[in-house]
C-alpha cells in the first residue's frame, strides 16, 4: 500500500533542507519536465510560431482560466484567514484585469470569431482539466486547491524563466512571456508553495494522500493540455 506521508519522509530524511514541494514535482516527472520544455513555449519565445496557432491555444486556454478564476473564488472562501485571502485575492485582480486583457487583445488581434471567444468546442483535454478545476473547488479542501494552484502557476513560471525571448516578438507573445516570469509571479509561486507545506502539516493521512494525488493529476493534466493545443 502506497504510504504517501511515510514514502515523504524518507526522501526527506536523505536531504539536508528538504521541501515538500520538491517532493511533489520530482515525483511528478516525466511530465514535470515535459511541460516546462513543452515546444510550444520554445515556438512561442522564438516569434516562430504562427499568429493561428497562438489564437488556437490562447482560445483554449480561455477554457482553463474560466473555471480557474472560480477555483480562486473556492480557496479564497476556504483559506483559513484574511492574510491568504488578500493574497489570491490581488492575483485573482490581476488575472481578471491584465490577464484577461491578454486574451481580448489576442482574440482581436488575430480574429478569432465571437463563437470561439464565448462558447468555444473544447478538446478533450481542455474539458477534462476544467472537470479536475471544478472538483477542486467542488471539494471545499483548501489543500487539495493549493496543491492544484502550486502546479498550475509554478509549471508557468517555470517554462517562462526557461526560455529566451526573441528580440523581435510579437507584442502578445512578449505580454504572454511577461506575465509568467515577473517578479510579482515569482513571489506569488514562492508564497503558494510555502503555504502548501505548512497547511500540508496539518493534513492527516487520507487527506495528505489526496491532496499529492492531486497534484499529480493536475500535472498530468497539464502535459495533456499542451500536447493537445500544439503538436509541434
Ligand atoms: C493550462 C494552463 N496552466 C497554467 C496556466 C497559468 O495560470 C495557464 N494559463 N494555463
Amino acid at each position: 500500500m502506497s504510504m504517501p506521508r511515510t514514502d515523504y519522509a524518507a526522501w526527506a530524511a536523505e536531504r539536508s533542507a528538504p521541501r515538500l514541494t520538491d517532493w511533489l514535482r520530482e515525483t511528478s516527472e516525466p511530465d514535470w519536465s515535459a511541460v516546462v520544455n513543452h515546444p510550444l513555449f520554445d515556438a512561442l519565445a522564438e516569434g516562430s510560431l504562427p499568429g493561428e496557432a497562438f489564437a488556437d491555444y490562447m482560445v483554449q486556454d480561455y477554457g482553463f482560466v474560466d473555471p480557474f478564476t472560480a477555483l480562486l473564488g473556492h480557496a479564497i472562501g476556504h483559506a483559513p484567514g484574511m492574510a491568504d485571502r488578500v493574497v489570491l485575492g490581488q492575483f485573482v485582480g490581476m488575472l481578471t484585469s491584465d490577464e484577461n486583457s491578454v486574451f481580448q487583445r489576442t482574440f482581436e488581434t488575430f480574429g478569432v470569431p465571437e463563437t470561439d471567444r464565448n462558447a468555444p468546442e473544447y478538446l478533450p483535454a481542455t474539458a477534462s482539466f476544467q472537470q479536475l478545476l471544478r472538483e477542486t473547488g467542488a471539494s471545499e479542501s483548501y489543500a487539495q486547491m493549493l496543491a492544484v494552484l502550486v502546479v498550475t502557476e509554478w509549471l508557468y513560471l517555470g517554462w517562462a524563466t526557461r526560455i529566451t525571448r526573441g528580440e523581435i516578438l510579437h507584442p502578445l507573445y512578449d505580454e504572454w512571456v511577461g506575465l509568467h516570469d515577473s517578479q510579482a509571479f515569482q513571489t506569488f509561486v514562492a508564497w503558494l508553495r510555502r503555504r502548501l507545506e505548512e497547511i500540508a502539516e496539518t493534513l492527516d493521512e487520507t487527506e495528505f494522500a489526496r491532496m499529492v494525488e492531486r497534484f499529480h493529476e493536475t500535472v498530468a493534466r497539464e502535459r495533456a493540455f499542451h500536447d493537445a493545443v500544439y503538436s509541434g
